[in-house]
């Protein structure tokens, strides 16, 4: 034991990749990286260790393919990225046979290694494959949970600095619900410096960023030609640094609601309270009566894809 956290990604592609390295350069976990792909996991891995003497952190990434998935045993925390992105014209939900067999055969392999860990999931379409992480591992909910909000949470806040010309630190937003074009930009609960962003922005401006924000994983697909990986891979490991280091942070997550927000049984994205336990606790925020007409939509969306699934 050399007292470091440990974290296993599996999918060592653009969001593995980048959400390795993110927690890498931390330099407070040895970091596996998994792919089917044979070498591809291995020569990551070998190019972030490397990065590492430029940028001051230790050579502490290993990268396995399928066959070495032993390596991720009793890891703290494990990242699933694992399964293919969309393409220009398709939808999250277009993947979600595809990605429902790999997430549940890595999932199986992950979870006998590391019966304790921590499973953030990114693989799309997100919501329904924390159904599947879940109903594979058969961790309690708090175990398992989704990374989405972050990122959508990310994608508002940032044109909401470019709109108002005011530090991106200073602007506070959330966006909750399903991860797709459903989601739910809770403008009620947005401030820049304190100030509801109402007061700051108009309404019509407000209204077109809001959408913006609810396309903005297929805005960046037209343009790449496949999905966003820099805020994706960022967003998955400031979850796994407020799970390693029981930071409590209130992070919008995808948690099992259990009838909070009076939602039963599925995954949906809320303010979490994440923490060394997982997602220990769902933080209630007061919405006004359009946003829940909203959240009800996204949940019909979520509830839409979730049962085409086996495991759920
Ligand atoms: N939740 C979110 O907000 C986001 C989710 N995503 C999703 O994350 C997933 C990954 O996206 P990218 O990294 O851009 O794709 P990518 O194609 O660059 O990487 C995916 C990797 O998964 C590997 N893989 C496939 N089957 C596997 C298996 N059985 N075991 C281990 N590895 C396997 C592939 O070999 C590939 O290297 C996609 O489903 C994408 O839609 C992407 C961005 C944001
Ligand atoms: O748009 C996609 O397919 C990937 C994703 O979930 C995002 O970037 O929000």
């Amino acid at each position: 034991m050399n007292g470091r956290k440990k974290v296993t990604v599996v999918g060592a592609g653009n969001v593995g990749a980048t959400c390795a390295q993110e927690v890498a350069r931390r330099d407070y976990a040895e970091v596996v990286l998994v792919d089917v792909k044979p070498d591809l996991a291995a020569g990551k891995a070998l190019d972030i260790n490397q990065a590492g003497s430029v940028l001051g952190y230790e050579p502490t990434v290993v990268g396995v393919d399928a066959s070495g998935y032993d390596a991720s045993a009793g890891s703290d925390v494990v990242v699933i990225t694992a399964g293919l992105p969309r393409k220009p014209g398709m939808s999250r939900d277009d993947l979600v046979k595809t990605n429902e067999t790999i997430v549940a055969e890595v999932t199986r392999e992950i979870a006998k290694r590391s019966k304790q860990a921590v499973l953030v999931i990114v693989s799309n379409p997100l919501d329904a494959m924390c159904h599947v992480a879940r109903a594979v591992s058969k961790f309690p909910r708090e175990r398992v949970v989704g990374m989405a909000g972050i990122l959508d949470t990310a994608r508002f806040e940032c044109f909401i600095a470019q709109e108002t010309g005011l530090s991106v630190k200073e602007v506070t937003a959330t966006v909750l619900g399903g991860h797709g074009d459903q989601m739910v930009p809770v403008v009620s609960a947005t401030t820049v410096g304190g100030v509801p962003l109402d007061q700051l922005v108009s309404a019509a401006k407000i209204r077109k960023m809001v959408e913006r924000t609810k396309v903005g994983g297929g805005e960046i697909v037209k343009l790449l030609g496949t999905s966003a990986w820099y805020a994706p891979g960022a967003a998955a490991a400031q979850m796994v640094d407020a799970i390693c280091l029981d930071e409590k942070r209130v992070l919008p997550c995808t948690a099992y609601l259990q009838g909070e927000y009076g939602i039963r049984d599925l995954y949906m994205g809320v303010p979490v309270k994440l923490g060394a336990g997982g997602a220990e606790e769902v933080v209630k925020l007061r919405l006004t009566a359009a946003e829940k007409k909203m959240l009800k939509l996204s949940e019909a969306a979520v509830r839409d894809v979730v049962q085409v699934l086996t495991h759920r």
